[in-house]
């Protein structure tokens, strides 16, 4: 379970959220909306481990997050071009990545809809939807329990966001918590299974079919 404790998120002297808790267990896909500029990136940031709260903390399974929680939280971005090497391949990219015991790269591409044949292209050689999937390789590829997705379906076309979000649904089916940010408000109340909201500087509970429009 990662659980945020009477968590406040800023930057400075500005506070942001506070009081947020919630928990994301495994299997679950939890939707978290709010305005632009409310802090939702402010918060994956923090319970990735990539920033410190101002106040509070984050639990895995009862024990503080650790300065470097690798392999246990790993966060996807909205730009997957943004976020990876452009000198390296898709499968150098996945593979230094991975924990020494290796990967078994049929199996990870299936999990990730990735088509084999891709992984030896650099990222100018791929589309943004293919490389999207690449970067959920790369994070399946350290096996971690929880997935933060920071509007990594924004730029892509719906067959594209259709493809990424089965692939989460299958990464929640084998064990992993999933945080799916989004202001794509339909494609959240369709794909979570609970759904956060940021409002008045804290996190509340809504209904998937509630999403707020
Ligand atoms: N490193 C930083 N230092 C100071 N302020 C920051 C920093 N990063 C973000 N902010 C500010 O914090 C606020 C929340 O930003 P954040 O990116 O978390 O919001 P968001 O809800 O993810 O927005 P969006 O939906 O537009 O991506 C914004 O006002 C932003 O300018």
């Amino acid at each position: 379970m990662l659980s945020a404790r009477f968590l406040a998120v800023g930057h400075g002297r500005t506070t942001l959220l506070h009081d947020v808790e919630f928990d994301i267990a495994p299997g679950e896909i939890v939707g978290l909306v709010g305005p632009s500029g409310s802090g939702k990136t402010s918060l994956l940031r923090v319970l990735t481990g990539l920033n410190r709260p101002l106040d509070g903390e984050v639990l895995i399974d009862g024990d503080p997050l650790p300065k470097r929680p690798r392999g246990q939280v790993a966060m996807l971005f909205q730009s997957a071009r943004r976020s990876c090497d452009p000198r390296l391949t898709l499968r150098r990219s996945i593979e230094i990545c991975a924990p020494d015991s290796g990967i078994d790269w049929d199996s990870l591409c299936t999990k990730a809809d990735l088509q084999p044949a891709l992984l030896d292209r650099r990222p100018d050689q791929v589309s943004d939807g293919q490389l999207q999937r690449a970067a959920i390789a790369r994070a399946l590829a350290g096996r971690p329990g929880y997935l933060l997705c920071d509007e990594m379906t924004a730029a892509l076309d719906p067959a594209a966001t259709a493809a990424v979000v089965a692939t989460l649904r299958r990464a929640a089916d084998d064990g992993a918590g999933v945080l799916f940010v989004s202001h794509d408000l339909p494609l959240v109340g369709a794909c979570a299974d609970r759904v956060l909201e940021l409002q008045s500087s804290t996190v509340t509970e809504t209904s998937p079919r509630k999403v707020p429009s």
